[in-house]
């Protein structure tokens, strides 16, 4: 999916919402482990009850890789499902992935030949070569560490290089936006630092950020829009647990349904307002 194809979703949908397939084991109903693959089952439900609201769906890595094999399966099928129930929808592994160059090859081709999604986050740390392969797909895209949601992101993220005083996560997006193109990069801006929205639209005013953090972390939606929307949205807000465990029980579907609607009527709001729609 290309960018155009995005922003026509986005429009469509009156919706940036990207709902974060985070399913843990042990949070989802305990009813569905009487089926013979539990996280599908979930993951199912939850796409079937809330694509029409959002433009995106983001697997987390983890919660499958956490289950070996059977985990594999069930993020293979989840994966296919969307691909071919919804095909408009845009799908991300969150994968944190990035290493030398051959191996990063690899990662690109598990994620985009293999598995068919249309982006994977990746850590910059390693440097240009070791992002460089995911980018060699047409309409594929990387979407780049920059400044993350957590607390520890004061660690490294904002350490100031002595000659120029530029923080870490400026130098990660002056430099990196050389490689790619608005058409094939985005960045991962935490909900938890909209404040630093407005700095960080300065150095990438057109790329797409995919910013998690509302929710459960405390992000506020408005000014992420407030300090962080272009003129194609630019943004895609993901949401997960808020969203997907509304409800432990055998509603669990309609509840999570229900939080995504508040979310997308927010959202529809503040495209109205910022007159893309
Ligand atoms: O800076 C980052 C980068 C990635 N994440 C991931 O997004 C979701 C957030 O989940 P919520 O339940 O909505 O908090 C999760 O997969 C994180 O690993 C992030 O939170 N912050």
């Amino acid at each position: 999916m290309n960018k155009e194809q995005l922003f026509e979703q986005i429009k469509l949908k009156r919706s940036f919402l990207c709902v974060g397939l985070d399913t843990d084991i042990l949070k989802i109903p305990r009813f569905l482990n009487e089926t013979s693959d539990p996280i599908f089952a979930f993951n199912k439900e939850i796409i079937d009850a809330t694509q029409d609201l959002c433009v995106a769906y983001k697997p987390n890595l983890a919660f499958y890789e956490s289950q070996g094999v059977a985990g594999w399966i069930s993020l293979e099928k989840t994966v296919r499902y969307i691909r071919e129930k919804y095909p408009e929808q845009f799908i991300i592994a969150d994968a944190k992935r990035g290493d030398i160059g051959n191996t990063s090859n690899l990662y690109a081709r598990a994620f985009f030949d293999h598995m068919d999604f249309d982006a994977v986050t990746v850590a910059p740390y390693m440097g240009e070569d070791s992002i460089k392969p995911f980018m060699t797909y047409l309409d594929r895209w990387v979407i780049v560490l920059a400044l993350t949601s957590n607390k520890g992101a004061a660690d490294f993220q904002y350490l100031k290089n002595a000659e120029t005083g530029e923080q870490l996560f400026e130098s990660v997006l002056k430099t990196s936006q050389t490689w790619g193109t608005t058409d094939n990069m985005m960045y991962v801006v935490g909900a938890t630092k909209a404040e630093k929205l407005e700095e960080i639209r300065e150095l990438v005013p057109d790329h797409f950020l995919l910013v998690p953090g509302v929710g459960a972390q405390g992000g506020s939606l408005e000014e992420v829009a407030k300090f962080g929307m272009n003129d194609m949205c630019g943004l895609l807000v993901n949401s997960s647990r808020q969203i997907i465990y509304a409800s432990d029980g055998e509603d669990f579907a309609e509840k999570a349904r229900n939080e995504a609607i508040n979310v997308q009527l927010e959202m529809e709001e503040l495209l109205l307002e910022a007159d893309l729609m």
